[in-house]
């Protein structure tokens, strides 16, 4: 039986997580560009869905698992099982106010001020955690509209530039949740069904930690191999190989921090290292 994965039909994510599953070898293969099925090939077919709805499907068992925003999985208040951290839609649902307002901090916020808000059960959990009781407003998009129309005071809603905030005169205030997108399950799956959620979460984890990775390898002059050591500590140490031919030289090859590639490159051009050669890496599993 195939396990049924619940992705995101549109919006934010969507590009995202079919690169994703793409890089981890689970092909997205749409018959069109409307279909509501793919097969992902393996033990896998994927169900196109709006963001918002993937928490209640999962939890209903409509599908074994699913990828949307955390802030969604937490508005929706089911429980599931969070199999990983995805890494990407980065974005925090937070409380804004109008820069006129003088609201400087949610303290401020008083009772039975109207907040606009997508997301009507966070805000109300929020507020009533201070013991602020506040009248939700519950609006499906464009919050950041409403204390400009006079239907709310102050506004929950999502940021991750802060440019729409600052477009629509608004100041933050405070932040309600830290969100990225999340991988899913439900808490009814077989055992077998976990064990092939297992494997794709490791999948899954082998492409995000490649990401942030580099293979680098240098030829390496065999007296500085010790400092060459201090700059590639790599996974377990750099890996050392004798070049044909190759002298005094010995080629070092590494697994790398991308962040840090320009001056580790430097770093070796400094001990005399010679055809350095850095490549991206497609999965990498500790
Ligand atoms: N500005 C943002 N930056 C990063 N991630 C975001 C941002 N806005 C939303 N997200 C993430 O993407 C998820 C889906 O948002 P998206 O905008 O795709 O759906 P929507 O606009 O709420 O719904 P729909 O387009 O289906 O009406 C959000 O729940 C959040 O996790
Ligand atoms: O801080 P920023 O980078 O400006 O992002 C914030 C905006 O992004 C999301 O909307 P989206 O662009 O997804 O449009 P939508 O209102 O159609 O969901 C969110 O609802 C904010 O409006
Ligand atoms: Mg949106």
């Amino acid at each position: 039986m195939l396990l049924k994965i619940a992705l995101p039909n549109k919006g934010r994510l969507s590009d995202e997580v079919r690169e994703l599953f793409n890089d981890a070898g689970l092909e997205v293969r749409a018959r069109g560009e409307r279909a509501l099925t793919a097969s992902l090939g393996g033990e896998f077919e994927a169900i196109f869905v709006r963001a918002q709805d993937i928490p209640e499907f999962v939890a209903d068992g409509a599908a074994h698992a699913g990828v949307t925003g955390w802030d969604l999985v937490c508005e929706a208040g089911r429980e599931l099982d969070l199999l990983m951290d995805l890494e990407f839609g980065r974005c925090r649902l937070v409380v804004a106010a109008r820069e006129e307002s003088g609201l400087a901090s949610p303290a401020e916020v008083k009772a039975g001020m109207r907040v606009a808000s997508c997301f009507p059960r966070l805000t109300q959990e929020y507020f009533a955690k201070r013991g602020q009781p506040v009248a939700v407003v519950p609006v499906s998009g464009a919050a950041e509209i409403a204390p400009h129309l006079g239907i709310a005071d102050i506004v929950v809603d999502l940021t991750s530039t802060g440019s729409t905030l600052k477009m629509n005169g608004l100041r933050e205030v405070a932040t309600v949740l830290e969100s990225s997108a999340r991988l899913v399950a439900c808490k009814g799956n077989s055992a077998d069904a976990q064990r092939k959620l297992d494997e794709l979460t490791q999948a899954l984890g082998s492409v995000l930690a490649a990401r942030g990775k580099r293979y680098l390898m240098a030829n390496v002059p065999r007296e500085a191999l010790i400092r060459v050591r201090e700059v590639l500590p790599g996974l377990n140490g750099p890996t050392v190989v004798d070049v044909l031919d190759g002298g005094d030289f010995v080629a070092v090859h590494a697994v790398v921090p991308a962040k840090t590639i320009y001056r580790t490159i430097n770093a070796l051009k400094a001990l005399g290292c010679e055809g350095i050669l850095v490549t991206r890496i497609e999965r990498l599993m500790a």
